[in-house]
């Protein structure tokens, strides 16, 4: 029991055989590293860790590139014995063994390194370096870089070995970045599938996902919510008169003016369809609503957007519907845009460029609150 374990023991005690089983156990661990979690930084802690604790080096280390290769901007590393660490990073690839490396493309043996013009001292104990590129697919990340207190360590097959981890963890990085560029392309696509591609304010979908969200929770605090649905006035002869292009441009203006109007992250804008538009505002009574409504339907006339067909004014203006309730969670939403609906169509049937207000009371169903 007393003696050391043949798993424990020291590199300098080990035979041959003993000293490839080490080197094997490292590349398996590395390679199984190499697929553990998201986090990069995490991964390549790991990765010099391991290596610095089971081999006689001082100093392990993982040096990264910057997009341009021509910087190093981060580095990894693990030591067992008191570092003077090398200057503050980024530092540029023209000086250094491992700015060499890089230059060449190669790895890099010094086996001495008191005789090497080039060796960056980071540790005074330290006889022998070596660096190897880690290179993916001809993109070269950066270099693993590990210096030994004995001359004699970087036989060729713990050359080989190394050169193996640097494979390895070229191919981590890899797989890091492309998941990175994956999510937020990612991201990037999920904010298009949500936004209206004319007006960049939030589709119908995304309506329709935030107002159930909103009803749900205006539901369970027991809080109103006020829907706008502001229709532009004589939009077909707009279009018929000045052409599709002004059309939309007209449009885009109605969108920034809702935006403008809106306040806050709760108070959605969405483009409801076609030349409407919806306004949600969560925790507002039918007199506050009305107040935003009228303060956006004076906003659209203040902005003078020449309207030449329009019967109603020479400039466009806008309809606005609201429908107001305290929503609960055993009536469908639906009931709230309804109301609005018909807050809107009263709006256009009483001449235009109005605002209309409805509100919706579960016991007593729907009520005109125009007056
Ligand atoms: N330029 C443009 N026009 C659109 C767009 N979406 C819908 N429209 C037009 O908006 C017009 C809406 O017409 P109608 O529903 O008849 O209503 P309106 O002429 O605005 O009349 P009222 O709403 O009753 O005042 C149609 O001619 C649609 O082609 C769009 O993205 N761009």
């Amino acid at each position: 029991m007393g003696g050391v374990r043949e798993k424990d023991l020291p590199w300098g005690e080990r035979d041959a055989s003993g000293r490839r089983a080490v080197l094997a156990e490292i590349l398996a661990q590395v390679s199984s590293e190499a697929f553990e979690g998201e986090n990069l930084q995490a991964v390549l802690q790991r990765i010099v860790d391991c290596v610095a604790r089971r081999l006689p080096v001082a100093i392990a280390s993982i040096i990264l590139l910057d997009e341009d290769g021509g910087h190093f901007v981060q580095e990894v590393w693990a030591g067992r014995i008191g570092l003077d660490l090398p200057g503050d990073l980024p530092w540029p690839v023209t000086v250094g063994a491992a700015g060499r490396c890089v230059r060449s493309g190669r790895a890099q043996l010094i086996a001495d390194v008191q005789h090497d013009p080039d060796y960056v001292p980071g540790n005074r104990d330290v006889r022998s370096e070596y660096l190897v590129p880690i290179l993916h697919r001809g993109r070269l990340h950066g270099v693993l870089n590990l210096e030994s207190t004995r001359a004699d360590f970087f036989t060729p097959e713990v050359c080989a070995t190394f050169d193996a981890v640097a494979s390895q963890v070229a191919g981590t990085i890899h797989l890091t970045r492309v998941v990175l560029e994956l999510e937020q392309a990612n991201r990037r696509l999920q904010l298009l599938s949500m936004s209206d591609g004319l007006t960049g304010i939030a589709n119908r979908r995304c309506f329709d996902q935030r107002f159930a969200e909103t009803w749900r929770r205006q539901a369970e605090a027991g809080r109103l919510l006020a829907l706008l649905l502001v229709d532009a006035d004589c939009f077909k002869p707009l279009n018929d008169a000045c052409g599709h292009l002004y059309g939309d441009e007209c449009l885009r203006e109605l969108a920034r003016l809702c935006r403008e109007v809106a306040r806050g992250p709760d108070e959605l804008v969405a483009r409801y369809g076609g030349e409407e538009l919806a306004l949600l505002l969560p925790d507002h009574t039918a007199p506050q609503a009305r107040r935003r409504a009228e303060c956006l339907r004076r906003r659209v006339e203040a902005e003078r957007l020449a309207h030449p067909a329009s019967p109603v004014a020479p400039h466009v203006t806008v309809s606005i519907g609201v429908g107001v309730t305290r929503p609960d969670a055993s009536i469908p939403d639906q009931a709230l845009i309804a109301v609005a609906d018909r807050a809107l169509y009263a709006a256009k049937t009483r001449g235009r460029n109005r605002v209309a207000v409805r509100t919706m009371a579960h016991a007593r169903g729907p009520r005109d609150a125009d007056r």
